[in-house]
């Protein structure tokens, strides 16, 4: 469903409110509720309200938090994903951090942590392979995760968790696959501003081109969400 807001704090308020309504039906059904988050600066506002105005809404202790894709780098560095969800997110409310799964390990190379990534959320995720909700940013060239355009990745079949040298940003990135975020209960883009205008009317309007635009990819066994401004809805 897509979902247009004038403005993008009407926006994160709705993808705050998906937030807290998952976690609730997710918690009653199976006493746990499994979300990745996405890197990007668009969840902020989200984090935002979910930290303070909807912080009593939610049973932070039965929640499992895992992420879309990552920056293969430590997470003090500033561009790691799960290193600006702690500051902007998960250090204000009251996770067990031993339910926190950053995409992200010393002393071993990405493509061995795909691999134990993958056995983490076989141990964790209902019946060992959905997720209840994941949050997905979309780049302005139309990427998700790190399914970027042209890259192989985007059609892996057998791995649920991927990881590969990106060669133009110089850096290896690692990411759930098609597969598994399709297998999602629940998928929820968050896409704010002008320069997102372009893709988003490919992605959801467009020709099917998944090379050019992989977030065409996103097709989900449960429902697919998208919590978008104006800006970013304007050619659709
Ligand atoms: O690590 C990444 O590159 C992100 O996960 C990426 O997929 C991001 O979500 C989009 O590029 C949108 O970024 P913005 O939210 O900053 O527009």
């Amino acid at each position: 469903m897509l979902n247009i807001y004038q403005t993008k704090e009407e926006a994160s308020r709705a993808a705050a409110r998906h937030f807290v309504e998952c976690a609730g039906l997710a918690i009653e059904k199976h006493g746990k509720f499994t979300v990745a988050l996405t890197g990007g600066s668009s969840p902020g506002g989200m984090y935002d309200l979910l930290t303070r105005e909807f912080i009593d809404q939610v049973d932070w202790g039965k929640i499992f938090v895992f992420w879309g894709d990552e920056r293969w780098v430590p997470l003090e560095d500033e561009r790691s994903n799960a290193g600006n969800a702690f500051k902007d997110f998960l250090d204000k409310v009251s996770i067990p951090k031993e339910q926190i799964f950053p995409m992200y390990k010393d002393g071993i190379s990405a493509e061995e942590y795909a691999k134990e990534y993958s056995a983490i959320l076989d141990q964790v995720l209902e019946d060992g392979k959905t997720f209840d909700l994941i949050f997905l940013g979309m780049g302005d060239d139309g990427h998700t995760a790190s399914l970027f355009p042209g890259e192989k990745v985007i059609h892996e079949k057998e791995k649920k968790v991927a990881a590969y040298f990106l060669e133009p940003q110089d850096m290896y990135r690692i990411t759930l696959t098609a597969p598994l975020i399709n297998s999602a209960k629940s998928v929820a883009f968050i896409a704010f501003g002008a320069k997102k205008a372009n893709a988003l009317y490919e992605v959801i309007k467009g020709e099917k081109n998944i090379e050019k635009y992989p977030s065409q990819i996103i097709a989900p066994a449960g429902e697919l969400m998208w919590y978008v401004d104006k800006e970013a809805a304007a050619k659709i």
